[in-house]
């Protein structure tokens, strides 16, 4: 296994490229470490394709370099740099045997019959398969054929890297998520570098020690789901991550404060940052409260979503989310909304512009 490095890299799919906006990568500065368990999330069209294209070796990046430890293989070609790939449609050959399919990888190299067969087996019992080593793969439903798929990925222990690409799509909805802990017991066990690609928060968050966050070919952040959750460093990230979002509210700075329809909102911190820009307010529903007095607002929907309530409720054209566990309002109540301190952030042009409190003294 190796560790990753993305030096400089932009990559455009115009021959001459005008200006940002024909980018697909703007500039990705990258470290993946070795045995890492990542994930790359972002929206359709962030660029998550292109740069697992441009890892794998499919794609020439227009500018920058890909290191595997310290050796530059920007330009080698995808069956050099020694990786291993699944993708969202099950590669598999319908002719031969699941045995034949999963020992396919480690023949080719010339692996001794004997190791072949221990490591067939050990990961046919990490992924449940073991009964099916003797069956031909054409009579496999389609997620025994993706859970092959990801074995032959995993087979080889002398990959750089097991990139994963959309790996769930076509696995059967409540099979998901008993294949998505596999997969994170798969790489506890097998701790190679590991990149999976989704554009699904659940996954990503399942999956990954850290995960990639990309919008419009750029990175927004890199950290631990509990990171992204708690302190999006972008409105973007805090909007993306979380069901509902972040409210994004927008919200004056004067005096050192910030403030919504003429009440200050206390902030997790100061103020840092310059000071031109459009500033708003991130907070969670999770930390918006109904109480007594805060912002007046008047509720507009209540949705029971079995472990608690989301209520929308608008302040003037704005609606804001808050998830309640009990005192439920009714549409049209007018309440007042509380926003935990230390979970309200400023944002100015999207990035967070509040310093982290600091733990107090105890
Ligand atoms: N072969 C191509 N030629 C021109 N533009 C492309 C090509 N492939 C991708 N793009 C553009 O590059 C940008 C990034 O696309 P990319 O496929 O990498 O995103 P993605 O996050 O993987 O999205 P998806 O999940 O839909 O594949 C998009 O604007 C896309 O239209």
């Amino acid at each position: 296994m190796a560790k990753i490095t993305l030096s400089q890299l932009r990559h455009s799919y115009f021959d001459q490229p005008r200006g940002p906006e024909d980018y697909a990568l703007k500039q990705i500065d990258l470290d993946w470490h070795d045995g890492g368990a990542y994930a790359l999330l972002g929206p359709s069209g962030c660029g998550k394709s292109t740069l697992l294209n441009i890892i794998s070796g499919l794609r020439t990046p227009s500018e920058g370099r890909i290191l595997f430890d310290d050796q530059d293989v920007t330009h080698l070609p995808p069956d050099q740099r020694n990786i291993a790939q699944v993708f969202q449609f099950p590669v598999i050959y319908d002719t031969m045997s699941v045995y034949d399919n999963l020992a396919f990888p480690l023949r080719n190299r010339g692996v001794p019959a004997a190791q072949i067969d221990k490591r067939v087996h050990e990961i046919a019992q990490m992924l449940e398969v073991e009964e099916m080593l003797n069956l031909r793969a054409a009579g496999l439903s389609p997620d025994n054929k993706q859970k092959i798929s990801m074995g032959r990925g995993l087979v080889r222990d002398d990959v750089n890297v097991v990139m994963f690409d959309e790996p769930l799509t076509v696995i059967d909805p409540h099979l998901k998520w008993k294949l998505r802990s596999k997969l994170k017991e798969l790489h506890q066990r097998v701790r190679a570098t590991m990149i999976y690609v989704t554009h699904d928060q659940t996954e990503a968050l399942t999956f990954a020690d850290q995960v990639v966050v990309m919008q419009d070919g750029e990175i927004v952040q890199i950290g631990t789901p509990v990171d992204l959750f708690e302190r999006p460093a972008h409105t973007f990230v805090g909007h993306f991550i979380g069901s509902p979002g972040m409210n994004v509210l927008p919200c004056e700075v004067k005096e050192g404060g910030a403030f919504i329809a003429g009440q200050q909102v206390a902030l997790e911190g100061e103020i840092v940052g310059g000071k031109q820009g459009q500033t708003q307010i991130g907070i969670r529903p999770e930390y918006v409260s109904l109480g007594s007095d805060g912002l007046p607002a008047t509720v507009k929907k209540v949705a029971d979503v079995g472990r608690h309530y989301v209520v929308d409720a608008m302040m003037g054209e704005q609606k804001v989310s808050a998830i309640i566990k009990q005192d439920v309002p009714e549409p049209g109540q007018a309440v007042h909304l509380q926003f935990k301190p230390e979970q309200t952030r400023l944002y100015r042009d999207s990035w967070l512009a509040t310093a982290a409190r600091e733990a107090s003294a105890s």
